[in-house]
C-alpha cells in the first residue's frame, strides 16, 4: 500500500498570533500507510498545527498539503480527503449513534447505497452496529471516542487527523483505540496523532515529532531518535565468572561512564551505539568473563522528550 509521494505534508508552517509565535516553521511528511505520532506538552502547537491542516485556520506562512494539495490554495477538495477529530467535541440530545453517523454522511454528500454503505463500515469499524439506537448524551466516553472516530471516517478519507483522541480513556478503551488507528493505517492512510502522553504512542507510530514552544525539534522514528539523542545507555550485564574483575575491566575502559555492581549484576553507563555496545560484549567474552546477560535498556519516549528539549527551546 505504501508509495512514494506524502499524503500528508507540512512545509515551512508558521502561525502567529498576536505577540504568540504558536508554530515555528514546521515541516514534515507522513506517507501512505503511516502513523505519525506528535508529541508535545500543552501549548507546543499541536491544535494549531494540526487545525491549519484541517482547513479550519490559515498559516501565517508556509503552506500545509494533504494528498499534495495546499490547504490555502485547495481547501475545498483537502476537506474531501481528510477527516478531523479534534480534542473536544460536543454530544447532541435525543440523537442516537445511527442518525449522528447519518448527519455527517450526509453532509460530505453521501447518498442512497453508499451512505448506507459508509454507515454499516464505520459502525462495523468502530464496533458501535450494536448501539445503533443508542442515544449519544448517554455514551460512555470510550464509545464517544469510538463515534467519533466513526465519524471522523465516515467519507472514507486517506488522511486522518487525530487531536488527543486517547485523553480521558480507561486504559483498556486506549488499547482498542490503538488497534483501530493501526488498522487505519493498514489501509493505506496516513495518520498524524497528537499527545501528550508520550508512551501512548509508541507502540503504534512509524515516525513520531517532537514539538515544543511551535519548533518541531525532531523528528524520525523512535530508534532513530534514539540515535540522535542519545548517545548514552545503560546496560546491565549479569556475569557467572568473577564480578569483581570485570567491573574493574569495564571501570578502566574509555567508553564506560560509570559501573555498578550489584553481587554477579554490573550496571553500565556506557557512551556508544549498537556497534559500539556490540564490541563491548566481544571484548568482555574476550577477557574470559562468562556473559550470562548483556541487555542494554529501552529509552523511552519519556527520557528521549526530555533529552530532545533539554536546553533547546527558551
Ligand atoms: N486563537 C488563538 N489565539 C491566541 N493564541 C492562541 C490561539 N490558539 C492557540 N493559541 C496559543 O498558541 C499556542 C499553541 O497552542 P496549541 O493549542 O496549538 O497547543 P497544543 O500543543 O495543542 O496544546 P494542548 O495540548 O494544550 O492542546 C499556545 O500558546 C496558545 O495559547
Amino acid at each position: 500500500m505504501k508509495s512514494d509521494r506524502p499524503l500528508i505534508e507540512l512545509r515551512g508552517l508558521h502561525r502567529v498570533f498576536g505577540d504568540t509565535h504558536a508554530v515555528r516553521g514546521v515541516s514534515f511528511q507522513v506517507m501512505p500507510g503511516e502513523v505519525f505520532g506528535y508529541i508535545g506538552p500543552n501549548g507546543a502547537g499541536k491544535t494549531t498545527s494540526m487545525r491549519i491542516l484541517a482547513t479550519l485556520d490559515e498559516p501565517t506562512a508556509g503552506d500545509a498539503f494533504v494528498d499534495g494539495l495546499s490547504v490555502t490554495e485547495d481547501p475545498d477538495r483537502v476537506r474531501r480527503r481528510l477527516g478531523f477529530m479534534p480534542d473536544y467535541y460536543g454530544a447532541y440530545r435525543d440523537v442516537n449513534v445511527r442518525e449522528y453517523l447519518d448527519f455527517f454522511a450526509r453532509s460530505y454528500g453521501l447518498r442512497g447505497d453508499e451512505r448506507r454503505r459508509a454507515l454499516s463500515h464505520a459502525m462495523g469499524f468502530t464496533g458501535l452496529d450494536k448501539l445503533a439506537t443508542k442515544p449519544m448524551d448517554g455514551l460512555s466516553k470510550g464509545m464517544k471516542q469510538r463515534l467519533a472516530l466513526g465519524r471522523t471516517m465516515i467519507h472514507d478519507p486517506a488522511v486522518m487527523v487525530l487531536d488527543e483522541p486517547a485523553a480521558g480513556l480507561d486504559p483498556r478503551a486506549r488499547i482498542e483505540l490503538r488497534e483501530m488507528i493501526s488498522q487505519l493505517a493498514d489501509l493505506g492512510k496516513a495518520v498524524l496523532i497528537s499527545s501528550h502522553i508520550l508512551t501512548e504512542l509508541a507502540a503504534i507510530c512509524h515516525k513520531v515529532g517532537i514539538l515544543e514552544q511551535g519548533q518541531l525539534l525532531a523528528v524520525g522514528s523512535v530508534d532513530e531518535i534514539s540515535r540522535q539523542a542519545q548517545p548514552h545507555s545503560v546496560i546491565t550485564i549479569r556475569v557467572l565468572t568473577d564480578p569483581a574483575s570485570a567491573h574493574d575491566w569495564l571501570a578502566a575502559r574509555a567508553d564506560v561512564e560509570r559501573v555498578e555492581r550489584v553481587e554477579q549484576r554490573l550496571t553500565v553507563r556506557h557512551a556508544g551505539d549498537d556497534v559500539a555496545r556490540a564490541d563491548l560484549l566481544e571484548s568482555l567474552i574476550g577477557q574470559g568473563v562468562r556473559v550470562a546477560e548483556f541487555r542494554s535498556q529501552e529509552t523511552s519516549l519519556e527520557d528521549l522528550f526530555l533529552h530532545v528539549t533539554e536546553g533547546r527551546v527558551q
